[in-house]
């Protein structure tokens, strides 16, 4: 996957998102104008003139957004790009298969009508296949008339949307997934589904398990993250690579991929000089014991201090990091015991947060930065910059310091090493780092340096830097204490703690459960909260964090998703059945899809697998966050139409709708699986 190929997709994402913030803005104008249009189609007259200004030019910045869409997507989809090179050799593809139990409905109707495009309009190579999901018009949309009317009269070809699109009715294959087709407004095609397919892959949930999508081929995964630094404090950036890279792992993992999490550990260079050089005077038992973590750090501040003030000790930290990087047993000893204590503290807070990775840090790389330096020299890529190697990645952007005047190697230098590593000898395909959008440029060097130097070939090894916005407070600055110093983790996750706590109490729960359930409870509750505060929003932007939000009981916060969960578990229970004998109900009964609220549910549910597969090409878990609130409102509006159990007015059960409750089984079980993506644990009572 090239790098042109990442930078068109993310151009089409930026084109999708603008698509949905002009499609929420049109679904607000019609329904403020729902009283002047009766209808949420659009009038069939074939242009969009008559209706008012804003949602006139709304119509028609949608569609040239939709039809750049179309065409970068062309561009990224391989599918389309293999359709494409069988077009450069005359032969466009027309015919369409059933797709595979497995496949997400969006992909299976995009392959539709690329047929139907294909057979209807074969001199038009760039047609765009713009497919997506309708909330009110059908189940999904068409889009792709007005487009492909715009390239014939590119052509000088008369045609008008309308007709484009009964062209491309006509020609459709024959699929079974399609119920019918309608043309609407000025030209989008209106796909309705058969519901059998909900009949069927619903049913196939409850017996055999939620199941990921199809991917062409399993990749081994290098995921990045969270990468802290020896004797210095986890904070907040840390939580949200924590919490972004132990999530992004586990999509990639239920995909199907062989994922490798790496910690990044920064535990070498100058810093660890100045450490041991001031331990020395200060700390005469480092070459036996570790400061305490508390007191680490703070030694770690005085040195820096006195580097940068005290040229006589800035020669003595010199020649410590040169002992220690010459492997004297030593420094080494008193290195070892001073990271083994910052892992310690560090595997507390991870194991809290059930993040787990492997901890390779810097210094694993001394050797193999020797010889990277040894084979950019080589290769002439290194020029000198006043004592100092650089090595010019980007002609926009700053060089790369390989080595420093000193002759000591950079956090730059290890990155060279280590991209090195992962793909010759991890055998990486694709390389995920998981870190603050600070570093950004780093990474758009180190890629551009990797591809200079031969390391990486583009369109073999897929980069993502998954970046991520600043924390702030809730006076919308950046997140410190009330005094004004970082937030050290372990005081915001007992702070949560306490907080879940006081919570379930106002609820009086502390009653209704044991010590033990009430403690899973407010675990669940408090690292819950504060995951899906972060992943539910869009990661690159920065979030306020507050408690008072997060652990708010309404709207989309984790805590009303959990609740949601154990309710829904509840209505089989109460009933007297389990998952396991609404499986063996599911051998016999169909599940109930009849009534629109039903439908309505089944084809949210339907729509996971096109979630994850979205999810696994730009990596914004936001979309699953939104998915999972998606499901419960639609099931709120399922549950608040349909009875699943009905009572008679002494409270004795009166009739069971075995159907919807399998309904009921499918929507705990696809909810389950968002939460353990999203690595929140589940409870059976809250
Ligand atoms: N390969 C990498 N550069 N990984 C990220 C390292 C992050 C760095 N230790 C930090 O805390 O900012």
């Amino acid at each position: 996957m090239s790098y042109e190929y990442q930078k068109l997709q993310h151009r089409a994402e930026v084109a999708e998102h603008e698509i949905k913030l002009i499609e929420d803005k049109l679904h607000y104008l019609r329904t403020e104008l729902s009283k002047n249009i009766d209808d949420v189609e659009l009038p069939s007259h074939t242009s969009v003139a008559g209706l008012p200004d804003e949602l006139a030019q709304l119509i028609t910045e949608n569609i040239k957004l939709k039809m750049r869409l179309g065409v970068l997507k062309r561009f990224i989809c391989p599918v389309l790009q293999a359709a494409e090179d069988e077009g450069k050799s005359g032969k466009r593809k027309v015919e369409f298969q059933e797709p595979v139990a497995g496949s997400s409905i969006l992909s299976a109707l995009q392959k539709y009508f690329e047929a139907a495009i294909n057979r209807a309009y074969p001199d038009l190579p760039d047609a765009p296949v713009v497919v997506a999901v309708s909330g009110k018009f059908g189940d999904y949309q068409c889009n792709s008339a007005m487009p492909i009317a715009q390239l014939l009269k590119a052509k000088g070809e008369k045609s008008n949307p309308r007709e484009v699109a009964q062209k491309l009715m006509d020609a459709v294959p024959p699929f079974s997934w399609v119920q019918k087709l309608d043309i609407a407004g000025p030209g989008f095609i209106n796909i309705t589904l058969n519901r059998s397919i909900g009949h069927k892959a619903l049913n196939e949930i409850v017996l055999n398990g939620v199941k990921p999508p199809v991917v062409d081929r399993k990749l081994t995964i290098v995921c990045d993250f969270p990468s802290p630094n020896i004797a210095k404090d986890l904070h907040v950036g840390h939580l949200r690579a924590s919490i972004i890279g132990e999530s992004t792992c586990r999509l990639l993992e239920f995909l199907g991929h062989n994922v490798l999490r790496i910690s990044h550990l920064g535990d070498w260079g100058t810093q660890f000089g100045m450490l041991i050089a001031h331990l020395q005077d200060k700390f005469p038992d480092y070459e036996t014991k570790s400061p305490p973590i508390g007191d680490l750090q703070m030694f770690y501040k005085e040195s820096k201090k006195r580097f940068d003030e005290d040229e006589v000790f800035k020669k003595r930290a010199y020649e410590s990091v040169v002992k220690l990087q010459s492997y004297d047993p030593v420094y080494q000893k008193a290195w070892k015991l001073i990271c083994d204590v910052s892992k310690k503290e560090f595997q507390k807070v991870f194991e809290r947060l059930d993040v787990k990775a492997e901890d390779v840090g810097e210094s694993f790389y001394q050797s193999r930065m020797e010889q990277v330096v040894k084979d950019l020299e080589e290769k002439g890529l290194l020029e000198d910059d006043d004592g100092r190697k650089v090595m010019f990645g980007r002609a926009d952007r700053i060089p790369f310091t390989i080595v420093k005047s000193d002759g000591g190697f950079t956090y730059d230098t290890s990155d060279m090493a280590t991209i090195q590593y992962r793909i010759n000898e991890l055998k990486a395909e694709w390389i995920i780092y998981v870190v603050d959008a600070g570093q950004s440029t780093h990474f758009e060097v180190l890629e551009a340096c990797a591809v200079k130097a031969g390391i990486m070939d583009p369109e073999k090894v897929r980069l993502d830097h998954v970046q991520f916005g600043v924390v702030l407070g809730e006076d919308k600055k950046k997140f410190k204490t009330r005094s004004g110093e970082t937030v050290k983790l372990v005081a915001l996750l007992d702070e949560g703690l306490k907080r879940a706590g006081d919570k379930l109490k106002e609820r009086g729960r502390d009653e209704a459960l044991t010590a033990e359930e009430f403690k899973i409870a407010q675990e669940a509750i408090a690292y819950g909260c504060i995951k899906y505060a972060d992943l539910s929003h869009n990661r690159v932007h920065e979030y306020v964090f507050s408690f008072d939000k997060m652990l708010e009981d309404k709207g989309n916060t984790a805590v009303y998703l959990l609740y949601m969960l154990t309710r829904i578990r509840s209505i089989a229970r109460l009933a007297g059945h389990t998952p396991e004998s609404l499986k063996e109900a599911a051998k016999s009964t169909p599940i109930s899809l009849d009534h629109e609220k039903e439908w309505n549910l089944a084809k949210v549910l339907l729509r996971f697998t096109e979630t994850l597969e979205k999810i696994a090409r730009d990596l914004y878990l936001h979309h699953l966050c939104e998915y999972l609130y998606e499901v419960s409102t639609a099931f709120s509006e399922f549950y608040d139409s349909c009875y699943c159990v009905e009572k008679d007015a002494a409270g004795t059960i009166k009739k069971i709708h075995i159907g919807r409750l399998l309904l009921c089984e499918a929507t705990a079980m696809i909810m389950e699986q968002c939460f353990s993506i999203l690595s929140i644990r589940t409870v059976s009572k809250m």
